[in-house]
């Protein structure tokens, strides 16, 4: 398998609507997906806070469009993250060009929507694979490779692990395979926030609600996507940004003590089905219905 890696020369043009420029100097992340969508945005706010950042994924063009826009700090490696002979060349490869991997970045993933009792044996383990077991052959070898060996100073390297999840956590249908993969991926991610702490290793999940991504918006039935902002208390879907900063966030010194947690980042998704009031709970000026304070004549008490 050959491994295409690229770079471009200029700088990522846009600075960080956000974060100070500079915030993750010196860092190197990798992003699985970051040839599209919320990966995408990742790495294009990594890089302007000056992250050196590897993106892998499957399509090499798509990664090529990704670091025309993010510059010379991007490289990119054609990867499949299910299979682990790629996923060891890509960390291999990472390593000898970058030199060291502060975070991983799981975000590769995804899924088909179908009724439960249509989905084949083969397609369950098309999604499980990939969102499962993509991720943990990722976090293992960026971790055995990069993380759990010495550092400079002899100790071990460190660093962190992101890997983005669904919300909402109390049941998404039609995507019983994605459901439950990704509450197994953040069981993962907590489990090995035990282990991995005596190697200075942080691992945390984003359960990402539903963001407006080109995907997002083409690959699913028209209908449940127009209805989609509907169903979240703030009444939007979010935009890849607010996915960006997150990372930058659990990337920069300000993420250092985040371990083992579920960042659930969808305008109160998991929380409520709709927007509140819901219907047949507000008066006419749109405000929700309170109940009347009951009195309590104390004379009229039942004696003891
Ligand atoms: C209301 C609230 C808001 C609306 C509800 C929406 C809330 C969404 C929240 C989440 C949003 C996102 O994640 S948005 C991001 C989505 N991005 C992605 O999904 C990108 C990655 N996805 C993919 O690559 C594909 O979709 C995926 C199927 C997972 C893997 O592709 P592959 O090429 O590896 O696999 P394929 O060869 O296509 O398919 C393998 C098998 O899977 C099964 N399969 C595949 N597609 C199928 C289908 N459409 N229906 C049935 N079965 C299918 C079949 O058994 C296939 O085998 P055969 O029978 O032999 O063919
Ligand atoms: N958008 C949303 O509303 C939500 C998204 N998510 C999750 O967030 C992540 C990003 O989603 P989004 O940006 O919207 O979708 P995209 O489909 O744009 O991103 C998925 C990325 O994963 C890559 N990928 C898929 N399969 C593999 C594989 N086997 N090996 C390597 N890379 C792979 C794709 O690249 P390529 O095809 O080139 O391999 C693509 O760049 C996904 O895990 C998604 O499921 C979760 C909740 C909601």
């Amino acid at each position: 398998m050959t491994i295409p890696e690229t770079t471009n020369t200029t700088r990522a043009a846009n600075p960080s609507a956000i974060f100070a420029p500079g915030l993750l100097d010196g860092q190197v992340v990798l992003v699985s997906g970051g040839g599209s969508g919320l990966g995408r945005a990742a790495v294009l706010e990594l890089v302007a806070l000056g992250a050196r950042v590897a993106i892998c994924g499957r399509r090499a063009d798509a990664l090529e469009d990704t670091a025309a826009s993010a510059g010379a700090a991007c490289s990119t490696h054609v990867c499949d993250i299910r299979d682990e002979d790629q996923v060891d060349r890509l960390v291999d490869d990472v390593l000898a060009r970058h030199g060291r991997i502060d975070t991983l970045v799981n975000n590769a993933g995804g899924q088909f929507l179908a009724p439960a009792e249509t989905i084949s044996p083969k397609g369950f383990r098309t999604v499980t694979r990939l969102n499962l077991d993509g991720t943990w052959l990722m976090t293992h070898a960026v971790a055995t490779k990069a993380m759990i060996p010495a550092g400079p100073d002899g100790r071990p390297a460190g660093g962190k692990v992101v890997s983005v999840t669904l919300s909402p956590h109390h049941g998404l249908p039609g995507m019983v395979h994605s459901s439950a993969a990704r509450a197994a991926v953040e069981n993962m991610m907590r489990e090995l926030s035990i282990e991995w702490a005596r190697f200075g290793i942080r691992l945390n999940a984003i359960a990402a609600g539903q963001f407006a991504t080109d995907i997002f918006m083409t690959k699913y039935p028209r209908p449940m996507v127009d209805a989609a902002a509907g169903l979240v208390p703030l009444g939007r879907l979010g935009t890849p940004e607010e996915f960006a900063w997150l990372v930058a966030y659990l990337a920069s010194p300000a993420g250092d003590f985040f371990s083992g947690s579920v960042l659930t980042l969808d305008g109160a998704r998991d929380n409520h089905t709709g927007p509140w009031p819901a219907a047949g709970s507000a008066d006419a000026a749109g405000n929700p219905l309170t109940e009347a304070r009951q009195t309590r004549d104390p004379s009229a008490q039942a004696p003891r």
